[in-house]
């Protein structure tokens, strides 16, 4: 989506303004006394233009507050303060009753888009686009067809509680998600004013593809919790329904030629309600060429080919909606069946975490375990907070950083830990931290220094019984 044009006056950089309430302390004054500082290093933007934030509310379960006024309540607040935009939590102005009474949590997301190198956008240079929701707790609903077999769909309602804070959790690089998350957008304003196929051709489907492990489903799913946030303004509701297509091919082909016309009936059913954002969220579709090509070769009933054809067929019916999108993942890209590579717009592949992303991914899992108090006996502090990626890097060249502090050989463990752990899979990563704990003598009131030692054994453990 564009970014209006605007002219700031009303927030003009203000040399007297304090920062009580920024998220992390930058100064947005002019200089005064001598000598100057160096001015801050903008941001890609114009004097006269303000970047658009996306600032993200969560209702409390029990509030019953309207979205609106919260919205107000909450662009007004960030009216009245100086803050510097990063992304991360701000606290909730617990001297506003009606914010502290509805109001669980907000977060201001998505900056990195903008700021590079540590660059910090201030208040005058962002134009906050506040989204409010509330979390979903129904859990998911099944397709029960109640003869014993895995369910062939699951149905949840966003933004759902189970997928909270997945989004964050997801790390990559190259700036993926935020590609997935401009292309949607697009693909939904494009749709909703009505641009002609015929002239412009553009459509809803997305192909995430990649080796097992790497968050494929997850980014698919956290990309639906996303959007139905972003745009709960135009779609008040929001469904995830995912299905199962190996479970679909694993039936009797005569029963799954009727489950998917009673799947896709019933994602009709959702899409016609016009104030409906509907995901549709297919795993593995490589299951689809499979049968196809099981069928071409006499091994399968040629039912199974009316099956894969229904189900494109449907897809393509889908297509017409303006409220839906396909999401689609595979962990091959070349058995893919080609009708279905040529249908997805979007073909993103989702590689192994590179260096930085373990580096991360392991980080937030220190962080965790300190938090939880897993790992304590830290000499510093009570409170463990690595440095990123980055900052690591920058210090691990700066001489002056004493190999006894304990941050710095922390992050230079951290850094260890991440280059032996690579050709491992996001999932295998995740889990690293927890075998690491089971595989420790004491396990009790470990030092993370000594954590992270265990951590490059098991690590190498992994990975010599990973097949080659
Ligand atoms: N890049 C990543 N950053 C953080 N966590 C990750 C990443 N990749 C994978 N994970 C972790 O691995 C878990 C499993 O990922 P998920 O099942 O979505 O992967 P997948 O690629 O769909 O795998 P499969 O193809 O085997 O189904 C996620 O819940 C997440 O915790």
């Amino acid at each position: 989506m564009s970014t209006p044009m605007e002219v700031t006056l009303q927030n003009p950089p203000d040399p007297d303004m304090s920062d009580q309430n920024a998220v992390a302390s930058a100064s947005a004054s002019a200089p005064s006394p001598p000598p100057p500082p160096p001015p801050p290093r903008l941001p890609p933007v114009l004097a006269d233009d303000r970047v658009s934030v996306s600032v993200e509310a969560c209702l409390k379960p029990s509030s019953t507050a309207r979205i609106d006024d919260v919205r107000s309540a909450i662009e007004r607040m960030l009216e009245k303060r100086s803050l510097s935009y990063i992304d991360g939590p701000i606290p909730v102005p617990l001297d506003d009753p009606f914010l502290a009474e509805n109001v669980e949590r907000i977060r201001i997301c998505d900056t990195d888009e903008w700021v590079q190198n540590h660059e910090i956008l201030l208040f005058w240079q962002v134009k906050p686009v506040v989204h409010v929701f509330q979390l979903s707790e129904e859990g998911p609903c099944e397709d029960v067809s109640g003869d014993g077999q895995l369910p062939s769909f699951n149905e949840w309602m966003l933004p759902a509680k189970e997928f909270d804070g997945m989004w964050e959790s997801l790390i990559y690089e190259s700036g993926l998600k935020q590609r997935l998350l401009r292309y949607a957008a697009s693909a939904l304003l494009f749709t909703e004013r009505g641009i002609d196929p015929f002239l412009v051709s553009w459509n809803r489907i997305i192909l995430l593809h990649g080796p097992p492990g790497t968050g494929k489903t997850s980014l698919c799913k956290a990309l639906a919790q996303k959007l139905s946030i972003r745009f709960n303004s135009r779609y008040p509701q929001s469904q995830l329904v995912e299905v199962n297509a190996h479970s679909l091919f694993s039936k009797w082909f005569s029963e799954s030629g009727k489950l998917v016309a009673k799947l896709f009936q019933k994602i009709q059913e959702m899409v016609e309600e016009e104030n409906n954002l509907v995901f549709v969220l297919i795993d593995e579709v490589e299951s689809l060429a499979a049968a196809r090509k099981a069928a071409l070769s006499g091994s399968e009933p040629s039912d199974s080919i009316r099956v894969v054809n229904a189900l494109l067929t449907q897809m393509d019916k889908l297509k017409s909606s303006p409220n839906v999108i396909i999401l689609t993942t595979s962990n091959i890209t070349t058995a893919i069946d080609i009708a279905f590579v040529d249908r997805a717009d979007i073909k993103a592949y989702v590689g192994p975490p590179t260096l930085q992303a373990r580096y991360e991914i392991l980080r937030s899992c220190m962080q965790e375990l300190v938090k939880k108090g897993i790992l304590s006996n830290f000499q510093d502090s009570d409170h463990l907070v690595v440095p990123n990626f980055a900052s690591t890097k920058e210090n691990l060249n700066m001489p002056e950083m004493q190999e006894t502090q304990t941050k710095f050989h922390l992050c230079k463990q951290l850094l260890e830990a991440a280059e032996a752990c690579e050709g491992m899979s996001g999932r295998s990563l995740r889990k690293l931290p927890f075998l690491t704990h089971a595989a420790l003598s004491n396990p009790y009131n470990c030092d993370p220094s000594r954590f992270l030692c265990k951590m490059v054994d098991t690590a190498r453990g992994e990975l010599s019984e990973l097949p080659d």
